[in-house]
């Protein structure tokens, strides 16, 4: 399918980003399509929800994230309200959403055009809630310095339906994660953790995260919890800093909600949805995570490795006591044809193994 329009997310602050923007542009003008950049950033201007950016940018079909991992997830916040595709440039410094390297902007935006470049999606989770959220304006100029206005409460969504004890749909998407945080410093959170509306346990808790598995190499993974494969779908829930004996990961079916409810004499509560944040609960207040029927379409110029990338951007280090037993292969697996048993299965390309 070749791209009809581009909406262009860049990371402002850095030259580099600036420079790629510049590509970017010839290559729509090159090819006559249009290109409008989308400000997810300066003060002056009144932050919108993903849908009115997506409309404001004349709903772009190719959304071009440049930048890292956080120029990405304002990107994909867009994109997945209108089921664009994102093409992330890596210009940011852990980079593990970002795809496409600066030198590689042209060749990836002639793939896609082509219709050549692979789209792999990725599960979001949504939200309910016992109230729409709000943040305090006090509040707001603290949690969101250095990170740019903060982006409008969230709205209910459009097509739902509210009700009768099931709280309120909003209309949000999180590619990594829904989080739950204590607001003062000494202050920690009381939450009743249920999965599949049954009680898991009570909290005492700095924070609680609900991820997906895309997030669980983010905050998650930072609070102890394990690495899933993004190609999967599965709810991920991590205490943080949990003053309790069981402080472990559950790692929930994609048709398992998760809701924290606030207990009546916690303190109160910070929610980020893929680190923005989003509104502040009270005690008595819930919010209920669960799978999203939208997902992020993500461009590759190759299928994703994954765990190559876990190896590479997490600097993963090798036994030391392996240093003598003899070198590990990047890759295992024979140059030969797969035999049939084995042939549904995700392996690297033969050229992978020479
Ligand atoms: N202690 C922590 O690790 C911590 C604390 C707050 C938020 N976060 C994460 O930051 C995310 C928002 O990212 P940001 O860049 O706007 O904030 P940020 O600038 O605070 O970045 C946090 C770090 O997480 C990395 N990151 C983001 N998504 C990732 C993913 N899916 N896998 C691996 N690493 C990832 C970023 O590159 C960055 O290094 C949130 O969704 C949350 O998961 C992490
Ligand atoms: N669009 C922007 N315009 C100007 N400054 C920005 C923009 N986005 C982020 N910044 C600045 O860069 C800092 C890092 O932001 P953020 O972590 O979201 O960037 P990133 O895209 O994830 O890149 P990195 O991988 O380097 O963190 C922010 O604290 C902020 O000061």
């Amino acid at each position: 399918m070749p791209v009809h329009r581009v909406g262009l997310v860049a990371h402002q602050g850095r030259d580099a980003a600036r420079e790629a923007a510049g590509v970017v542009h010839a290559w729509c003008a090159a090819h006559e399509v249009p290109c409008t950049e989308i400000d997810v950033w300066s003060a002056d201007q009144h932050r919108r929800s993903a849908r009115e950016e997506a409309r404001a940018a004349g709903d772009p079909d190719l959304v071009v994230t440049l930048g890292g991992d956080g120029t990405f997830l304002r990107g994909a916040r867009i994109a997945v309200k209108t089921g664009a595709t994102v093409l992330g440039v890596d210009l940011g410094k852990v980079g593990f959403l970002t795809e496409v390297p600066a030198a590689d902007i042209a060749t990836a935006l002639d793939a896609v055009h082509a219709g050549h470049a692979p789209v792999e999606e990725r599960m979001t989770l949504t939200v309910r809630a016992s109230r729409l959220p709000e943040v305090p304006a006090e509040l707001e100029s603290s949690f969101c310095y250095g990170r740019g206005p903060a982006l409008p409460p969230p709205q209910t969504r459009p097509e739902s339906t509210a009700g009768d004890g099931w709280g309120l749909p909003l209309d949000v998407n999180a590619l990594n994660d829904v989080v739950v945080e204590k607001l003062a410093r000494d202050h920690q959170v009381g939450v009743g953790v249920y999965i599949s509306g049954r009680l898991l346990a009570a909290y005492s808790a700095d924070g609680l995260v609900v991820a997906t598995p895309t997030g669980s190499t983010a905050y998650s993974f930072a609070a102890g919890g394990p690495v899933l494969s993004p190609h999967m779908d599965a709810v991920v829930f991590t205490p943080i800093a949990a003053h309790m004996t069981f402080n472990r990961t559950v790692v929930a079916a994609p048709d398992e909600p998760v809701a924290l409810r606030i207990l009546p004499h916690s303190g109160r509560a910070a929610v980020s949805i893929d680190g923005q944040l989003r509104g502040v609960l009270d005690p008595g207040d819930w919010i209920g995570v669960y799978r999203a029927p939208q997902r992020v379409r993500l461009v590759r110029l190759q299928p994703t490795d994954f765990y190559g990338r876990l190896r590479e951007r997490f600097r993963l280090t090798d036994a030391p006591a392996t240093a003598t037993d003899g070198e590990s292969a990047p890759f295992f697996r024979p140059d030969s044809c797969v035999p049939p048993d084995l042939a549904g299965l995700r392996l690297p390309p033969p050229t992978a193994a020479r």
